[in-house]
């Protein structure tokens, strides 16, 4: 079965979140300048580039290693790198200003790879973590209204509120982390491979979700993906990254035909052409 999902790649949404940037001023969302990273010998990142622009579902690829989790850490300021420019929303990743770096946070959803819920906590209360940190305000009644909801944007079930991460399914968890990420509103998420460890019908009610929430809520999405249905049904731009940097940042098609050896046996060896022969059945 080919995954079909609503709204076509390359189509961004007419409405941008309101804190985003608007499209066309040349203001990226996030903009990476001569990153470097380094883990003692090991030189993971060498002078990497990328601009995310407003209202873009960006998908990061690269051979096992190539440091795409490096990256995205790298962004949200989890980690500190040796060298380079990192600007979120305008604001500098790298400052120690506590309100910049709390003003990024607040801006920016991430769903890691294992969803890292907090397994004593029940769905809803994992969902309210964000809201308490940020919102410590708020009537209990009203969070917990909140988190309802976006429980409920996420494609769950109002039950699941109440259950634990180890009462639901691998892709309810996934849906879970992502109504977490979305706690806040923010305008730019993340997502460390979303669909990895999902079987193809989930994946791509999964890839269909991001597309929808993306063009509803205006989001920009940073997503790192070895899923080729997924570059395919919902990423507008694909950076590649090889060499220590991205070799190639651009809509899927250019993409494939970027003279590269990873990017060559990634688009056109075996697995490729299975995928390829899946969406054209
Ligand atoms: N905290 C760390 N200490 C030492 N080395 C690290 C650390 N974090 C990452 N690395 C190394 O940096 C490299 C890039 O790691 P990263 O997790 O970003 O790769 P990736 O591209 O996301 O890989 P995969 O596709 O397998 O998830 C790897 O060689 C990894 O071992």
């Amino acid at each position: 079965m080919a995954r079909r999902v609503p709204g076509s790649p390359n189509a961004a949404p007419d409405a941008l979140h309101p804190l985003c940037p608007r499209r066309g001023s040349g203001q990226p969302i996030v903009r990476v300048r001569g990153l470097v990273n380094r883990f003692g010998e090991q030189v993971v990142h060498e002078g990497l580039d990328l601009d995310v622009w407003p209202g873009e579902i960006i998908g990061i690829v690269g051979g096992s290693g190539t440091g795409k989790s490096v990256l995205m850490r790298a962004i949200l300021g989890l980690r500190e790198p040796q060298e380079g420019e990192i600007e979120v929303l305008g604001l500098n990743a790298r400052t120690d200003d506590a309100t910049q770096r709390r003003a990024i946070e607040r801006n920016t959803g991430v769903l890691f790879q294992d969803g890292a819920l907090f397994s004593s906590l029940t769905v809803g209360e994992n969902v309210q973590v964000p809201l308490k940190e940020y919102h410590g305000d708020l009537p209990d009644s009203l969070r917990y209204e909140l988190a309802l909801l976006k429980v409920k944007l996420a494609g769950l079930p109002a039950d699941a509120l109440n259950k634990l991460p180890s009462q639901l399914s691998g892709g309810m968890r996934k849906r879970a982390g992502l109504a977490r990420a979305l706690a806040l509103d923010p305008p730019l998420l993340f997502l460390d491979e979303p669909t990895a460890g999902l079987d193809p019908i989930g994946a791509a009610a999964f890839d269909r979700l991001i597309r929808t929430l993306q063009q509803a809520l205006g989001l920009t999405v940073f997503l790192i993906t070895h899923d080729l249905d997924t570059l395919y049904a919902i990423c507008d731009r694909v950076a590649v990254l090889a060499d220590r940097k991205v070799v190639v940042c651009a809509p899927i098609h250019e993409v494939e035909r970027f003279d590269h050896p990873w990017v060559q046996e990634y688009f056109h060896g075996p697995r490729a052409r299975a995928a390829q022969n899946t969406r054209e059945a």
